[in-house]
């Protein structure tokens, strides 16, 4: 594909359904990863309203919505935490079952992930 293709398309933040639908979105993966035992240990001490906030923002400002992210980097925000190569995969399994129960096109699954796998060495081992 060209340049310029790429460029005339909306921002993946439109694609995917804007506000609405990135929060269906993050709401489904918290819902899931807070559901799952091997990995709600992790949340024990977090305030899970600020964090769909923060999650939310940092997404719609990755997708290239009109959003600023407000909170710490990637590095501060899961420093302590020792997350693991295998916790990051459960993460995204979560995240795809979020996504395909929202509706979201494979094609926007594909670009989504592509934004949030470089991440990874700033989540894991933290
Ligand atoms: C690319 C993947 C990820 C993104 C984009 C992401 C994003 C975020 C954001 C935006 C915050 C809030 C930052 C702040 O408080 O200022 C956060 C916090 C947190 N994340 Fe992630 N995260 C990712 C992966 C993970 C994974 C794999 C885990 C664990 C399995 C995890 C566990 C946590 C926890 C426990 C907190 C709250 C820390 C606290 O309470 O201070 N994150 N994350």
């Amino acid at each position: 594909a060209c340049q310029h293709s790429v460029r005339s398309e909306r921002p993946l933040y439109d694609q995917v359904g804007g506000e609405a639908g990135v929060a269906a979105v993050v709401d489904g993966l918290l819902h899931r990863v807070h559901g799952d035992s091997r990995l709600n240990g992790l949340f024990e001490t977090t305030d899970l309203e600020d964090l769909r906030r923060l999650v939310n923002e940092q997404l719609c400002e990755a997708l290239g919505g009109p959003c600023v992210y407000s909170g710490r980097s990637m590095e501060d925000a899961h420093s302590g935490l020792a997350i693991t190569d295998q916790e990051f995969d459960w993460f995204v399994e979560h995240l795809v079952a979020a996504m395909n129960h929202a509706g979201v096109q494979s094609k926007h699954q594909s670009a989504i992930l592509a934004v949030l796998g470089p991440m990874r060495p700033q989540v894991v081992g933290q």
